[in-house]
């Protein structure tokens, strides 16, 4: 089936359906990963958003199955569904061959009702959306409806579309427990923990958890704009004001509301930072990791109370990658260390948040 995406600039592509046949709205963003597209797509920071590959060969390696471990999370998938709103591809490969695929991207899309279409040029359109910054779009294709839902990625409170709605708790009993604050969890982020060894109380975004009797706060990842997250940043300023000082660590939309409980205000980056491969530079170091990212704001450092001060920043340019505190045991990445583009380069930071935890 012929299909076309169209950028609210008016600029059009034309390519084929492969995925469900149906028309879409949402913020067209690009990701530069060779690989990686289950994750991403089953990431839920991709709500809302019709994620292009500039990787032209996508689908060979199929889709794994939704297995899932003795503590209920999906083995091969971030979440237990896909979450990206569309995916866009060059040239996309109905044969596939790996040792655990169970079917092919366009079985996997079709049956999670989400539209994918191939035979885009995906870098020329990624050098649009460069020149241009991060914009709406939309993909109809031939002989189905075009009509799709009329809202603006940016007015949207996303996180409370995607975060669970009651607590769940993981590895019971352990000696110490982690509150995390699910604003769109990545299943690694709770596995980084688990194995680890402490528990896990995975608590949805606007719940309190000051009230709840835990020895250190874990700020998850998620999609949106971290402004509308008020409510968790309020509950973020009580927990740092609490005179028992527990450790914190935030990922991304978590390192977001982190720097806002800490006074910072958000920007919108122009396409934002989604790949395998941008250079961070731990600050005070010359120490500089290739990490994995997946955002679209990003904090203003200069905003943050004196207390707080920038712990990592983008080599590429020079925007915040994480924050921490002078004194006490609070820091953040805006990077994914649980993300396996290198594959581990950044994953001390837990075993850094467990260490301080255990000490406590
Ligand atoms: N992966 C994330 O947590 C993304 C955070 C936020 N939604 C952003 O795009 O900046």
């Amino acid at each position: 089936m012929k299909a076309k995406l169209i950028l609210d600039d008016g600029t059009v592509f034309c390519g084929k359906s492969f995925g469900y046949d149906a028309a879409v709205r949402g913020e067209v963003v690009f990701n530069t990963a060779m690989t990686g597209y289950v994750e991403s797509l089953t990431d839920p920071s991709y709500a809302g958003q019709l994620m292009t590959l500039t990787y032209p060969l996508v689908g060979n390696y199929g889709v794994p199955p939704y297995s899932n471990s003795e503590n209920g999370l999906a083995n091969y998938m971030e979440s237990d569904r896909i979450y990206a709103s569309a995916i866009i591809v060059s040239d996309y490969s109905e044969k596939y061959c790996h040792w655990n695929a169970v079917e092919s991207l366009s079985e996997w899309l079709k049956r999670e009702k989400v539209p994918g279409i191939t035979g885009i040029d995906t870098r020329a359109l990624t050098k649009v959306l460069r020149e241009h910054g991060v914009m709406m779009g939309k993909i109809v294709v031939e002989g189905v409806s075009e009509e799709v839902v009329d809202e603006n990625y940016g007015d949207i409170n996303f996180v409370e579309r995607v975060s669970c709605t009651e607590i769940i708790r993981y590895n019971e009993g352990a000696d110490k427990k982690v509150v995390l604050v699910d604003c769109g969890v990545k299943n690694n982020i709770i596995r980084s923990l688990i194995t680890r060894g402490v528990e896990v109380i995975r608590v949805p975004w606007d719940y309190d958890f000051n009230t709840l009797d835990f020895d250190a706060l874990f700020l998850a990842n998620g999609p949106g704009d971290p402004d509308k997250c008020i409510t968790t940043v309020n509950n973020i300023k009580k927990f740092l004001q609490n005179p028992d000082v527990k450790p914190c660590m935030g990922i991304c939309m978590g390192n977001q509301l982190l720097s806002k409980a800490a006074g910072a205000t958000i920007y919108k980056l122009k396409y934002g930072h989604r790949s395998h491969n941008q250079p961070v530079q731990m600050v005070g170091t010359q120490r500089c990791f290739i990490t994995s990212q997946n955002h679209g704001y990003a904090v203003n450092t200069d905003t943050l109370d004196n207390n707080w001060e920038p712990y990592f920043i983008n080599m590429n340019d020079g925007s915040n990658e994480g924050i921490r505190h002078k004194h006490n045991p609070w820091f953040s990445a805006q990077f994914h260390p649980e993300a396996c583009g290198g594959p581990v380069d950044t994953t001390f930071l837990f075993d850094e948040f467990v260490k301080i935890l255990n000490k406590s």
